[in-house]
């Protein structure tokens, strides 16, 4: 008997059909996100589920004795509870690597975006107020060329950022990581900087952690505070990094001069959010991966690592802070055996 598994988001014909090989599987047809009640339900008796940023809690596992793992179609697994899932011996999986060049496609459009007022001036000339004024410095904007990039997280992302950076538009980069990255200033002239550091010398500060307990509201009023007045924030990460309220303050008052958002803290972002009035704000729907190609090999990754994790072989993508399971011999034969 094939193991059965939900499919929780729309994937493609031919992913649904590879899933279909090795599993029994039911799938959201609805509009739009499956809501919470309904996932709930659906996952009672699968041994796998393949979500995108579905919240993974305590109760919902509780709720799914028979689930031995969850497949995210992400990289970021913020909305795993991870010791949750330790206890109920549930692997958890994302879609590493994938993904890396085209998010890293993605901060370069914010950045050229904020700096060239790209958004602004598409209105301006759509709106047909393009006559002699426009000589006018009002609509300058800044060079992205040769100026100092601060990149704060320095993983499979940040390292595609630098190459943009620094091979494309010779820009200067310091950056600031858990851990410093010698090869990668030795590839790429790149310089470690303790965070405030880079936070006074940088003209663009790129986003791109991982949100956890450690980096929630990593950026609030008093690092807002030490970033230049022309400098332009750039959060491809994850809303919750960011303290919204101290960055709206920091637009505000012209403590900086733009921001390039593709992440909210809440999401989708109310349309009361200040930030979106804001001529110097440029903001996106949390689009960073998608690119058709992109989204596609993120399905399959997660369709890989959801076959794998029902089949009773290790999946290739466990969140590193559940790969232990993998290593507890109780649990492979409580889990893949038994059930
Ligand atoms: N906007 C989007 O659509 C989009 C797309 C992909 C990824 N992301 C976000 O980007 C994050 C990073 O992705 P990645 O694949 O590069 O992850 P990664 O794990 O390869 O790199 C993360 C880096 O952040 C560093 N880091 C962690 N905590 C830190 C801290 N407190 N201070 C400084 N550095 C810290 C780590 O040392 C690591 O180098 C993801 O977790 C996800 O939340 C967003
Ligand atoms: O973490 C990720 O992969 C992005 O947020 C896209 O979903």
């Amino acid at each position: 008997m094939k193991p059965k598994v939900y499919i929780a988001r729309p994937i493609s014909q031919e992913v649904e059909e590879y899933i279909g090989e090795h599993c029994d599987y039911r799938k959201w047809e609805g509009e739009g996100r499956i809501p919470l009640d309904i996932l709930m339900e659906e996952i009672k008796d699968v041994e796998g589920v393949l979500v995108q940023h579905a919240p993974v809690t305590d109760k919902l596992l509780e709720g799914a004795p028979n689930l031995k793992v969850i497949s995210n179609s992400a990289v970021g697994y913020d909305s795993f509870d991870l010791e949750a899932m330790k206890r109920h011996k549930v692997l958890g999986t994302h879609t590493p690597f994938v993904l890396d060049e085209t998010v890293a496609d993605l901060v370069f459009s914010l950045v050229l975006a904020t700096a060239r007022r790209v958004p602004e001036l598409n209105n301006f000339v759509k709106q047909g107020k393009w006559d002699k004024e426009t000589e006018s410095h009002d609509l300058f904007g800044i060079d992205v060329h040769h100026a100092t990039m601060g990149i704060i997280g320095m993983g499979r992302i940040g390292e595609k950022i630098v190459r943009r950076a620094r091979l494309g538009f010779e820009m200067d980069v310091l950056y600031n990581s858990r851990t410093p990255k010698p090869e990668l200033e030795e590839k790429y002239g790149i310089v470690y900087s303790e965070l405030e550091t880079l936070l006074e010398k940088s003209d663009f500060v790129v986003l791109i952690v991982p949100l956890t307990p450690e980096t929630h509201h990593l950026m609030g009023e008093k690092q807002f505070e030490k970033m230049k007045n022309s400098a332009i924030f750039i959060n491809c990460a994850r809303g919750a990094v960011v303290d919204e309220r101290a960055l709206i303050q920091a637009l505000e008052t012209g403590q900086i001069r733009g921001a390039g958002l593709d992440v909210f803290e809440q999401e989708p972002v109310s349309p009361d959010n200040p930030l979106l009035q804001m001529e110097q704000v440029v903001a996106l729907p949390h689009i960073g991966s998608a690119t058709e190609k992109t989204r596609a090999a993120m399905a399959m990754k997660a369709a890989e690592n959801l076959v794998a994790g029902v089949t009773g072989k290790n999946p290739p993508d466990v969140v590193k802070e559940l790969q232990e399971l993998l290593e507890d011999p109780h649990r492979f034969s409580e889990k893949f055996n038994s059930k």
